[in-house]
Parts: structure tokens; C-alpha cells; sequence
């Protein structure tokens, strides 16, 4: 992708080829899959349904409210039109493929063979041990947890990553931070030598530009639900009921921005609220990169991954994917946004931070609307 940005003269897809990006990390984390990143304008345009695996499953992630709100049985009809028809045969072809790995890998289980180590893997082997206890995953619970992790694994990812280049590309003295970071961390290393273990920690900066987009716009709103028992809440001197059965939707657009927790600037873009000098440092003493603390305000004054029991299992995926992306983009490269006739490049910045604050809405996510309306330069640093 990195590749592809910088050999371009400017970049209106940025938003879409981060959709192909999170896709390409789910299909090897889920399934095992590998694939060679295409950019946008390089596709190839079809209008023929590919039963290809990852086509299928983007297909079938681009249209879920169609297929939740019409049902697969109802887009099995041959009468539909042709859009509709395309949607139907891509679920088909991606449960005829979930189908054929479960059991390829129940087959490899049962020979003793390890073959990859994945979700689909890792579901398969645990429901195939548990099999000889009680309470294993049926075969139709894989499906689900497959569906479940990819759905809500790839536009979170996507658009959470959109707005953050949006926002660096305004930013530029938050991307000479980000790259003081990361080559402090990384240096000269190929990214096959970076180590998770003892990289991801120190790469606070980078994590600390995905929670602060997040606290800002918060891609999914959590809601939750009291069970059938009615639930006490103390709120300062009070006790609040809810019923049973009700639905909870927080605030978070207002707890996440609370001067009280955030401080004057609570609006705006400022990821290194979330760094803190390193425990024992003295005060005077600059904050080194790689060498910094991690800082959370109260438990709830954020919750853009939600919080308890409940919360969401793909935070750290999410995260590791969002800081691997950060170092492999930052690195060495930075990113302007293209600059209009008579415009200076401050207004061309000033210009795209509007564009977040004021063309953002949900989809089924918040997202931004029109990203393409601002194209994106890549230049070496
Ligand atoms: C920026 C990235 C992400 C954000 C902001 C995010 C946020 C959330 C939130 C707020 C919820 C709870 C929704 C509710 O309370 O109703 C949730 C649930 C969930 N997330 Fe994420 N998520 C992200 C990435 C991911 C990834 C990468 C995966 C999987 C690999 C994932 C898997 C899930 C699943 C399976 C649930 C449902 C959990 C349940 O119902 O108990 N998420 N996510």
C-alpha cells in the first residue's frame, strides 16, 4: 500500500485502500489467507461475481444491512435484479468456503497435523479437543464467530484508520513525533525484524494517535442491555434503576470530551494528552520516545472499545494492526494534503481538519463521508 501511495502523484482513495488493507489482515489472521495489495485504480473493474474467497467476503461485508434486512433466503430468489443476485452468490460461496476449511482442518486434526495458527485454526482445534468433554463449538458457532470477528473487524479498523491519516495529514508536527518514535524504536531494522514482544510496547505514540481519534470519533457506539433482573446504578448521592430488559446507550461523545477529564482543549486533536513521562523520571526531564508512560484519566471518562464484560475482544488486534500500520506508513514517509490553486499548504491542512469536523456521519459507522474530496501527497522525509 505504502508502495503504491508514494509511487502516485496524489492519493483520493486512501479511505478505500485501508478498507483493502484491514481486509488483507483479517483473511490472514481469520483464515491463513495472504494477499498482494491492489490498489484502487489498479483493480480490475467486474461486474460477474467472483467466487473468489476474499471478493465473497467483501461483497458480503459491503451490503450486510442489505443481507440482514432482506435475509439470504430472500436474496436466493432468481428474479432479483442483478446487483441483488451478485450478493447472494458471494454469501453462498462464502460459506462454501468456511465450509471446506472447517473441514480440512478437522481432517488435519484428526492426523495429528498442525498447519497454520489462526482463528479458523484455533476455533476448530479447540471445539475438536472440547468434543471429548461437553460444551464444544458446533460447527455453525465457527461460522458465526468467523462472521462476527470479520464484520466487526474491518470497517472499525478501516475508517478509525482514515480518520487518523485525515487527522495527521493536518498535523504535521504530531507526524514528526509519531517518526521520532518510531525511529528511536525500530531504526534501521526490515520490518521482518521488528519483534512484537519488544516493539509494541514502546510504540506509545503510536497508540496514542488511535485512542485519541477514537476519542474523538468513535466509530462504534457501545450499547448495551440490563438482563432480566433489574440493575441498580449509584449516580453521586442516588440510585438509579433500570428495568429489566433495557437498552443503555452512554454518552460517549460527552464523557469522552468532558473538560473535567480532558481538560480546556478537550476538542481538540492532541494525541500526546495520552503520554506521560516515564514512572521515576524527574519532572524537568524531556520525555524520551520509546521510553514513555501510557496515561488514562479516570476508568470511563473513555470508552471507545466500551469497557466490562463486554467490551470489545479485538482492542488489541486492533491496536497492534493500527501501530504496524503507523510505523510501516511513518517511517520514513509523511503526508501533506494536496494543495489547491492559490491556497497555501496551512490552508490546504486547515482545510482537511474541516473536513473531518464537518462532512463525518454513520453509515452503519461513523465515518468520514467524502475523504476522496481531499487527495493525499506522500513525500520521503
Ligand atoms: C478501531 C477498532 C475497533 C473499535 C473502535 C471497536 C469497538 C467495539 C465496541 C465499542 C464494541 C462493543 C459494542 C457494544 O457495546 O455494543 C465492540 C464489540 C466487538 N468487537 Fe470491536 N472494535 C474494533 C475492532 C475490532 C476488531 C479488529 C475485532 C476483531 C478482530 C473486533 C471484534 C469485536 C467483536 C467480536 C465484538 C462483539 C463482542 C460482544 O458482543 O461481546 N473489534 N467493538
Amino acid at each position: 500500500m505504502l508502495l503504491y501511495w508514494t509511487t502516485k502523484p496524489s492519493v483520493a482513495t486512501s479511505a478505500d485502500d485501508l478498507r483493502t488493507l484491514s481486509l488483507h489482515v483479517l483473511s490472514r489472521a481469520g483464515f491463513g489467507k495472504s494477499f498482494k495489495f491492489v490498489g484502487h485504480d489498479e483493480r480490475q473493474t467486474s461486474t460477474t461475481p467472483s467466487n473468489s474467497y476474499k471478493e465473497s467476503l467483501q461483497t458480503v461485508l459491503e451490503n450486510l444491512v442489505l443481507i440482514l434486512g432482506l435475509g439470504t433466503k430472500f436474496l436466493a430468489y432468481p428474479w432479483l435484479p442483478r446487483k441483488l443476485r451478485t450478493v447472494h452468490e458471494a454469501c453462498v460461496s462464502f460459506q462454501q468456503y468456511m465450509t471446506s476449511l472447517y473441514e480440512e482442518e478437522k481432517q488435519a486434526f484428526a492426523n495429528g497435523e498442525v498447519r497454520d495458527h489462526n482463528l479458523m485454526t484455533s476455533l476448530v482445534r479447540a471445539s475438536q479437543d472440547e468434543a471429548k468433554t461437553s460444551g464444544s463449538l458446533t460447527e455453525s458457532e465457527i461460522y458465526g464467530n468467523m462472521f462476527a470477528f470479520n464484520f466487526a473487524g474491518h470497517d472499525t479498523t478501516a475508517h478509525t484508520f482514515t480518520f487518523a491519516l485525515y487527522f495527521l495529514a493536518a498535523h504535521p508536527e504530531v507526524q514528526d513525533w509519531l517518526s521520532e518514535e518510531i525511529r528511536e524504536v525500530l531504526g534501521d531494522r526490515l520490518p521482518s525484524e521488528w519483534d512484537y514482544r519488544a516493539d509494541f510496547p514502546r510504540l506509545k505514540r503510536c497508540v496514542s494517535v488511535m485512542y485519541e481519534t477514537i476519542r474523538l470519533y468513535t466509530v462504534v457506539p457501545s450499547i448495551k442491555w440490563t438482563d432480566s433482573r433489574s440493575q441498580s446504578l449509584t449516580v453521586g448521592e442516588k440510585t438509579v434503576v433500570l428495568p429489566p430488559h433495557s437498552m443503555v446507550a452512554p454518552s460517549y461523545g460527552s464523557v469522552q470530551t468532558d473538560p473535567r477529564f480532558w481538560g480546556p482543549d478537550s476538542l481538540a486533536w492532541r494525541p500526546s494528552r495520552w503520554i506521560k513521562l516515564a514512572a521515576g523520571s524527574d519532572t524537568d526531564v524531556v520525555s524520551k520516545p520509546g521510553e514513555e508512560d501510557f496515561s488514562m484519566p479516570v476508568r470511563g471518562a473513555f470508552i471507545g472499545w466500551s469497557d466490562g464484560v463486554r467490551d470489545c475482544p479485538g482492542r488489541k488486534f486492533s491496536q497492534v494492526e493500527f501501530v504496524a500500520t503507523m510505523a510501516s506508513l511513518f517511517l520514513n514517509w509523511r503526508v501533506d494534503p494536496t494543495v489547491a490553486k492559490g491556497e497555501s499548504l496551512d490552508t490546504a491542512r486547515r482545510r482537511v481538519e474541516n473536513l473531518i469536523k464537518t462532512d463525518s456521519g454513520s453509515v452503519l459507522l461513523l465515518q468520514m463521508l467524502h475523504p476522496e474530496r481531499a487527495p493525499l501527497v506522500w513525500k520521503k522525509r
